[in-house]
């Protein structure tokens, strides 16, 4: 019996002008149902190439990623992505954002039944009361925001965040890691998140995923963040637990993995 999620020896090879470079080598990793883990590592070493071979945008060169014991081959609605970028659809409102996705994947369900499961889920991330709005017309925080309520009306086996907080300032990117903290408190989402934030990885994860530098990058260490739940940002500041664990990621990308310059 393999774990939830289970990546197998992966390899990553991509053909390029130059020849071909080898991005991912050896890449083991099994997930439990309702983890929360977090990939971090410096640019360029894999982690989107990670988060595509679980998404199916990627077919791995060698190994095999099973999810719920079953290869992965191509992308499915049972694992959602939210990008960096939302990618909503201009010209429907916030309501119909999300509507588009669970039509898709609720299309046995009544009119009545999906009207109230995309309210439902724009409310999980308080942006119902923006449902006639479009995309041109609210924030970056509130765009990022109907993505994850996108996301999570699909309701994924996994759900699949690549640096979705990356493009928002300091504050918003707050305010969406409280709400995906008490998403994450209600459903217990299996959920794979890149980050380049290391607060944010902590914050938010039960296991940190740390990738060595490319060519041939792989996992280094995975870090368990044994933080009770409910996590309060301000309490933490002042834990010596948290400072302690946040400086081990700290030591591993800026010690073990420095970036020649
Ligand atoms: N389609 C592709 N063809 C060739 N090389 C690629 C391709 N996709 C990714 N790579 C290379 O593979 C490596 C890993 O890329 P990837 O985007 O997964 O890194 P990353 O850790 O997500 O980076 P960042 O943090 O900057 O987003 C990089 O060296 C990248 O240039």
């Amino acid at each position: 019996m393999s774990a939830y999620l289970d990546l197998q020896n992966i390899d990553m090879t991509f053909n390029t002008a130059k020849g071909t470079f080898n991005a991912l080598k050896d890449v083991n990793l099994k997930v439990q149902k309702g983890e929360f883990l977090a990939l971090i590592g410096h640019s360029g070493c894999g982690k989107s190439t990670v988060l595509n071979i679980v998404a199916g945008l990627l077919d791995a060169s060698a190994g095999v990623a099973l999810l719920k014991d079953k290869e992965i081959r191509g992308p499915g609605p049972n694992r959602a992505v939210v990008f960096q970028n939302h990618s909503l659809l201009p010209w429907l409102t916030v309501y119909e954002n999300v509507k588009l996705a669970v039509d898709k994947v609720m299309a046995d369900k009544s009119k009545a039944e999906r009207k109230d499961w995309v309210m439902h889920n724009l409310k999980l991330v308080h942006m119902d009361h923006a449902a006639d709005k479009r995309p041109g017309e609210i924030s970056g925080g509130m765009k990022q925001r109907v993505g994850i309520a996108r996301a999570l009306a699909m309701q994924p086996d996994v759900l699949l965040m690549d640096e979705p907080f990356g493009a928002l300032d300091a504050l918003t990117r707050a305010h969406l890691q409280d709400s995906v903290m008490e998403i994450q408190a209600e459903l217990n989402n299996t959920v794979l998140m890149i980050t380049h934030d290391v607060d944010e990885a902590v914050l938010l994860s039960d296991r940190i995923v740390m990738m060595t530098n490319g060519p041939a990058a792989t996992i280094g260490e995975i870090l368990t963040v044994d933080l009770p739940r409910p996590r309060d940002r301000l309490k933490l500041s002042e834990d010596p637990h948290y400072h302690h664990l946040r400086g081990q990621v700290l030591e591993f990308l800026y010690q073990k993995q420095r970036k020649a310059a």
